[in-house]
């Protein structure tokens, strides 16, 4: 039988905000995703990166207050390195889960990049918080190198980067060809380390893609039967953290169309997720998007919770 073709996002709740955190939050991840190759699902692997790309920033930035003659590394290489940095942690928690459990499993983790528009709106108005909080006088030598600040109410001001659009995956084949062979592949991690396409070389952009967004296209370009989404909380709901809160287990395209109207879903937090599983479907009807948390997608994945979206209910 044909195995189930399944990208997973995993989001904060998967991976801790600190190095430690990772560490014990990477086991309970592997668990998960582990009863997932157990039901015998071809997984391809994506993640988020916003606390571990805000951390790397700010060491890389630090440097300099001690080592006058050194030179900050830019946004992109910011992402690479997060993107090996995560990749490694659930790479090899995940193979020592399967190992457990007897099933030698190959999980490599694929440096990715994602190719942007230069005039793409979001480098006009950037949205995406990144790195540490900083006083009035840090935030304006940053508006003097160009750099965006925005300031957090009582908490000092930080920086923030553009949010592109993903357009081209360019490892996609790669990836394919490793989650045929039935491996499991970490891909496109962070949403990808965005870069620019200037006659035939690549340069990293200075920014952050949304990773919902990224997982939507993954999951497009690999045209994958279901794209489980793995967040902080076990469905969506209806007016969500309101007394009449409503736990939807199933969900159709025309109907979260006219929840996004409605504005049911938080704009830096479900929204995308919603959007990405809209854009999915759009390009793969016949699939299937799972929005579940890690501590109920086994049963989620049996149709016992969770929110399923599909083209038509
Ligand atoms: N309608 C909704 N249903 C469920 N959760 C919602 C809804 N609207 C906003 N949210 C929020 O979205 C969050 C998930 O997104 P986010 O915090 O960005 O997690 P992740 O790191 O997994 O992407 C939930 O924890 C919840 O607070
Ligand atoms: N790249 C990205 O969207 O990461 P977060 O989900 O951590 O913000």
């Amino acid at each position: 039988m044909m195995k189930k073709k399944v990208v997973v996002s995993l989001g904060h709740q998967a991976l801790g905000y600190t190095t430690l955190q990772q560490w014990d939050a990477v086991k309970i991840t592997a668990k998960a995703l582990a009863d997932l190759v157990e039901e015998d699902y071809q997984l391809t692997i994506t993640h988020s990166n916003g606390p571990q790309v805000s951390m790397i920033h700010k060491a890389m930035t630090e440097l300099r207050r001690v080592y006058t003659d050194y030179t900050p590394a830019p946004m992109c290489v910011c992402s690479a390195m997060s993107q090996g940095y995560v990749g490694f942690d659930i790479q090899n928690s995940l193979r020592a889960e399967l190992l457990s459990r007897g099933i030698p499993k190959t999980v490599s983790t694929i440096l990715t990049q994602v190719t942007v528009d230069p005039y793409d709106e979001a480098f006009y108005e950037p949205t995406k918080l990144i790195g540490r909080n900083m006083s009035a006088e840090e935030a304006e030598a940053e508006l003097e190198k160009g750099n965006y600040v925005v300031e957090e109410a009582g908490q000092g001001f930080r920086r923030v980067v553009a949010a592109p659009k993903p357009i081209d995956i360019v490892e996609i084949e790669a990836i394919r060809l490793l989650a045929e062979a039935g491996q499991v592949v970490i891909a496109c991690g962070g949403g990808g380390i965005p870069v620019i396409e200037q006659n035939h070389a690549l340069q990293g952009a200075s920014a952050v893609i949304e990773k919902d967004s990224i997982a939507g296209k993954l999951a497009e370009d690999l045209n994958a039967d279901q794209l489980i989404i793995l967040t902080g909380v076990p469905c969506i709901y209806k007016n969500y953290g309101k007394e009449d809160q409503e736990a939807l287990s199933t969900l159709s395209i025309t109907e979260a169309q006219k929840y996004i109207e409605e504005k049911q879903f938080g704009e830096g937090n479900m929204l995308p997720k919603i959007e990405a599983a809209i854009a999915y479907l759009k390009a793969c009807p016949k699939g299937s998007v799972l929005i579940a948390s890690l501590d109920n997608v086994a049963d989620a994945v049996k149709g016992k919770g969770g929110t399923v979206i599909t083209m038509n209910p």
